[in-house]
Formats: C-alpha cells, structure tokens, sequence
C-alpha cells in the first residue's frame, strides 16, 4: 500500500470528517493518497455532503495516533538498544585489542600496571590493581587472563574443612556452608571464565583488594620530550612559556613541543626558540602520545581540559600549572616552576588517574550501525540540554537495558568525578573524589519534587534518547564545547573511556582534592563557634 496522509481541519469550529468515494477511507477516516494535494482533497471533501463528526471520532483518532506513538517509541527503543550494545561490544573490542597488541609487542609491564610513558597510561576501567597476588600454580596465566578480561583476580584462600584454631583448642566448630563470589569476564555467561575477586574464609566476605590507590610514577628512563599548551592570549602565560622553554632546554636538555600558534609567538620573541617543534596538521596530533614524555599545561581548568581533548587515545602524565582564577584541577604554582619541574622530571611523583567519558551521538537517521559519529572522550561532562528551545527538555535515560527515569526540565549531566566539582556541582551534584570511579547523573533544573542525583559504578552503559514525541530537540556539548544537536530519536550512549588522564599530583590525590575544594570552593567555611555560652553539664 502507497504511503498517505490524513487529513483534519477546522471548519467553523468543527471537525468534520468526510466520507467520500474518490478518496480512500480508513478507520473513517479520510485519507489521501500520495497523488494527491491534501489541500485539494480537503476542498473537495468539503464540497461534498459533509457527515459531522462525533466526539468518538476524535476519541478514536486520538486512541490511534497514541499506538502509532507507541510503537514508533517501542521500534526506537529496541534500535537504541541495539546501537548501544553494538557500541559497548565495539568499545570491549578495541580495548581488548588493544591490550593484546601491547602484550605482543612488550609484554607485561614490570610495575602492575603502569606502562611507560610512551604509550600513555591505560587503566583497567573495571577493576585498577597497582598490586596483584595469587598466591596459585597458574600465577602467570591467571594474571594474564586477567589483565586480558580487564578484571584482576585477588588471592583466593582455600576454604578449610577445619578451623585451625578448633583444632588448637580441641573445641568442635560448626562447619559454614562455603560459597564464592565471582565477577563475569566480558559477560562470559559460562563459570569457566569467571575469576573470584572476593575471598572467603570460614564464610567472612573480605576484599583483598580494593580499585583504586594513590598511584606513584616512577620514571625508569629519563623523560626527554615536553609539550607545553597553554592559555591563550595572555601575557603573563607567553612570558613564562618563553622562560621555562628557555630553562628546560638549557638546564635539562629536554626537547619542546608546543602548539603552531605557541610556536610562532616565541620565533617572534627570539630566533633561539627554532628548535621548539610543532606540527603543521591537526592529523598530527594523533600521534603527539607516542613522542612526548611529559605534558605541561599553563593556565586555567579550561586549559586541562583543552589539553585533555588533544588526546582521543592515551595521554601522557599531565603536570598542571596555575595561571587562571579557579585552578580546581590545577595544583602546580607557576612562581615555583623550576623546583615543581626537578621533582617531576626527577620522579617519583603521586599522580591522579582522571577517568573520561566515551560519548557516542547516535543518530535516528543513521544507515547502519557503522554509521555513527566519531566518538568523544570528555574528562569533565557531556550535558544534553535545552539550547536555545524554550521548551523542556525531554529525555529517557536508560542504564545498560534498565530504564532509569525521564528527565523534564533544562537538561541532565553526566559527569565523571574529575567533572563533580564543575557543572554537576553547580547543578546540585554531590563532590567527589577524583580517584572514585563512577558516572554521575546530574539534573540541570528538573520540573519535579524528588529528582535526587544518582552515581552509577563505573561499568555501566548510559543511554540519553530524544524521544519522538519530545517537542524540541535536545543539544550536547562536551567539556563545555562542541555543540550537537539531537533531534527526537537521537541518542547519546556514555560509558567509561579505557584512557584515564594521568595528572600529577603537588602532594597527593586526597590532599590536592581537600585543598581544592578548600581553597578553591571554601568548602563548609563557617565561623567557628564561641567555646563561652551554654553547654552540657
Ligand atoms: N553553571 C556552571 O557552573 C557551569 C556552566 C557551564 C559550564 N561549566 C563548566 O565549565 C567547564 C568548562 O570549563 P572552561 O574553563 O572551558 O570554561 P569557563 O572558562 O567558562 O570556566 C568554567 C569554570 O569552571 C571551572 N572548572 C572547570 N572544570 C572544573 C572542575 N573539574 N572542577 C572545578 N571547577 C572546574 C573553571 O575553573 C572555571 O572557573 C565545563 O566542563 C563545565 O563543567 C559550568
Ligand atoms: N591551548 C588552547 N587553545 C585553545 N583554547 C584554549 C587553550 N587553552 C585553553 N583554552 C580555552 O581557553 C579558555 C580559558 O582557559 P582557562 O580556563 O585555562 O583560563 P581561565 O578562564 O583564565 O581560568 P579559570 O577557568 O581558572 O578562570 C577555556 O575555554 C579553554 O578551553
């Protein structure tokens, strides 16, 4: 059957719905086929004797465009689904090629992790060990495997038909029933597969190992390479560019990147600057990881996150400096650079593993599911909100194939913890520390009473979709930057990208994060209470 149009209009107030025999008629309703000018038709109709319609009519049309709504949702829904877990199969594949091109090209790295500086840092995004200990035959290929699947296994402690202790004391125990727990690799549905990652002893559930520690970065070659990104248009940034250029090269013997723009600003300076190199092609870029040892960043959050975009793969550790007005993420003061510098070239040095965020834009209109966008890794937020509509935004979100809520107000934010204290805090977020893994889901101003915020753990898939019946659409920016809009039946899929952003810490994760939060934000800043006055007895 051709496609074909219905056709309603109001006519001194009233609907009328025309039977008539040159027009094909469905459910009453009149129809028109693709041949023909609705308009047209409608005139004709009118001419000829009109049947007024009753309330039932509208009842009913209405009754059916809500199942054609439904069903449009219900095929969108399935195809999101799809899409999304098309997308996380293409994420888990990448990263465990990936993983296996390191082994056969390197082997392990020697420090439980922590390969050097070349090849960027890469994080386990289920389970980061800084120590592994299995205390088994298969030590090697259980390692191995694990490193494989991205989940580390931990000592397992046999479960002993006696207590030791009983045995000891001569006293009889009761014997526990025993039991394991056990993480699924890859979604391995088989138990062949599975590692335990919790122990047991006499039924007592006990981590050997928990995610995250402060990581230390200990150079075992000596660091050759810097690039140096910093703010633009500022004087007080070019200046100290052009000096710490100058004492890196003549004090440390260290090789300078810097970006066209900076490079030009400092050949302009002196002609003592052309050995500074840079590079001519943004396709360049994509191969700055595999030859700069360190990155130096001067100036602001913004200018992190600049330097962090820069980076779709591995990033090099990053030592920030502060030259803007927050300096949330920015622990290194700009007067002390020389004495900042020594200690990070000379290492080791505490860094912070900032987790990013993999975003997809996933597009209704899309052929197949090779015809998606580039994806986009943000180290703060990616935010869908309202743009310029004035409408309220309308997005269902769903957690791997659970739906979550519907968001109806400006927008929503889904932030790692690094982005806890930017947008989502001021979104009424909670802080948290960076070193945390997990995925929050902010509310930009929702039109209702109990929209609490919501942490998600760190593995999980997160689907924001336009629905078709959303009024306007929706925009998403990354960072702050880089605006798309999504029309209803678009999606935004957001999962844990494999590479972290290594910063460098002034003392250590916990203490730069209390300080900022401190310094920067006045945190619980309250005027201590007078010791005189009442009080208990
Ligand atoms: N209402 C808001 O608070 C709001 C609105 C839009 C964007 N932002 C934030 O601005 C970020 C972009 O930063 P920019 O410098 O390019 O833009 P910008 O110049 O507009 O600066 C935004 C401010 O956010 C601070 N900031 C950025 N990242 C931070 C972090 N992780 N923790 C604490 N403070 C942080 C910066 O220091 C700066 O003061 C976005 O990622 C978003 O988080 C916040
Ligand atoms: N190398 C760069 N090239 C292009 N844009 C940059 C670069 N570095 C920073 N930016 C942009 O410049 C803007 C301001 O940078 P930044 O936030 O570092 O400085 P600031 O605003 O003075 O600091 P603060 O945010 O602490 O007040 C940001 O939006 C950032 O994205």
């Amino acid at each position: 059957m051709s496609p074909h149009r219905l056709i309603s209009q109001d006519s001194y107030d009233k609907v009328f719905l025309v039977g008539a025999s040159s027009h094909a008629k469905e459910n009453g309703y009149l129809i028109a086929t693709d041949d023909q000018d609705p308009q047209k038709a409608f005139h004709e109709c009118k001419h000829e004797s009109p049947i007024m319609a009753t309330d039932d009519h509208l009842v009913e049309f209405s009754e059916a465009m809500r199942t054609v709504a439904k069903a449009l949702r219900r095929a969108a829904e399935a195809k999101a689904a799809a899409q999304a877990e098309a997308a996380e199969w293409k994420r888990r594949y990448e990263f465990e090629r990936a993983s296996n091109l390191q082994y056969r090209h390197e082997g392990l790295p020697s420090d439980g992790g922590i390969p050097n500086s070349r090849d960027g840092i890469t994080v386990d995004t289920d389970n980061s060990c800084d120590e592994i200990t299995v205390d088994n035959p298969s030590t090697e290929q259980s390692e191995r495997c694990c490193r494989k699947h991205g989940i580390c296994s931990h000592e397992i402690l046999q479960d002993e038909a006696t207590d030791s202790s009983s045995i000891l004391t001569g006293r009889k125990v009761a014997r526990k029933a025993s039991f394991r727990l056990s993480w699924g690799c890859n979604g391995e549905k088989s138990g062949q597969q599975k590692h335990e990652v919790v122990s047991f002893e006499r039924g007592d559930i006990t981590t050997a190992e928990r995610s995250s520690k402060q990581i230390l970065l200990k150079w075992e070659t000596q660091p050759q390479t810097v690039l140096i990104l910093t703010k633009p248009n500022s004087n007080s940034v070019r200046v100290l560019c052009a000096e710490m250029v100058r004492w890196l090269k003549n004090n440390k013997k260290i090789d300078i990147f810097v970006e066209p723009r900076v490079k030009t600003e400092l050949l302009r300076e002196a002609s003592f600057f052309e050995f500074v190199q840079s590079w001519e092609y943004d396709e360049e870029i994509k191969h700055l990881h595999s030859k700069v040892d360190l990155v130096v960043t001067l100036g602001g959050d913004g200018t992190v996150l600049w330097a962090a975009s820069l980076f779709k793969g591995p990033v090099p550790p990053l030592v920030p400096f502060s030259l803007g007005s927050l300096g949330f993420m920015t622990p290194f003061q700009s007067e002390n650079y020389r004495d900042c510098l020594d200690m990070i070239l000379k290492g080791p040095f505490s860094i912070t593993l900032r987790h990013r965020l993999q975003c997809h834009v996933i597009r209704e209109a899309a052929k197949d599911e090779l015809d998606t966008e580039e994806p986009i890794l943000v180290l703060n937020e990616v935010t869908i909100d309202r743009g310029i509509s004035s409408y309220l935004t309308f997005l269902e979100c769903y957690c791997d194939s659970s739906f979550v809520t519907c968001v109806q107000g400006d927008g929503l934010i889904l932030s790692t913890t690094s982005g806890s204290t930017a947008y989502s805090l001021a979104a009424g977020g909670s802080m948290v520390h960076p070193q945390v893994p997990g995925i929050l889901f902010t509310p930009i101003c929702p039109h209702s009473l109990s929209f609490r915020p919501l942490i998600f753990p760190e593995y999980v898939t997160l689907r924001v979709q336009v629905p078709f019946n959303s009024r306007g659409h929706a925009w998403a920016s990354f960072d702050g930057k880089g605006r798309k809009q999504l029309a209803p039946g678009d999606a935004l899929i957001c999962s844990m990208a494999t590479w972290p952003v290594p910063t460098a810490c002034q003392v250590d994760s916990t203490n730069d994060f209390l300080r900022s939060i401190h310094e920067g934000l006045h945190w619980n800043l309250r005027k201590t209470q007078s010791f005189d006055g009442p009080r208990d007895s």
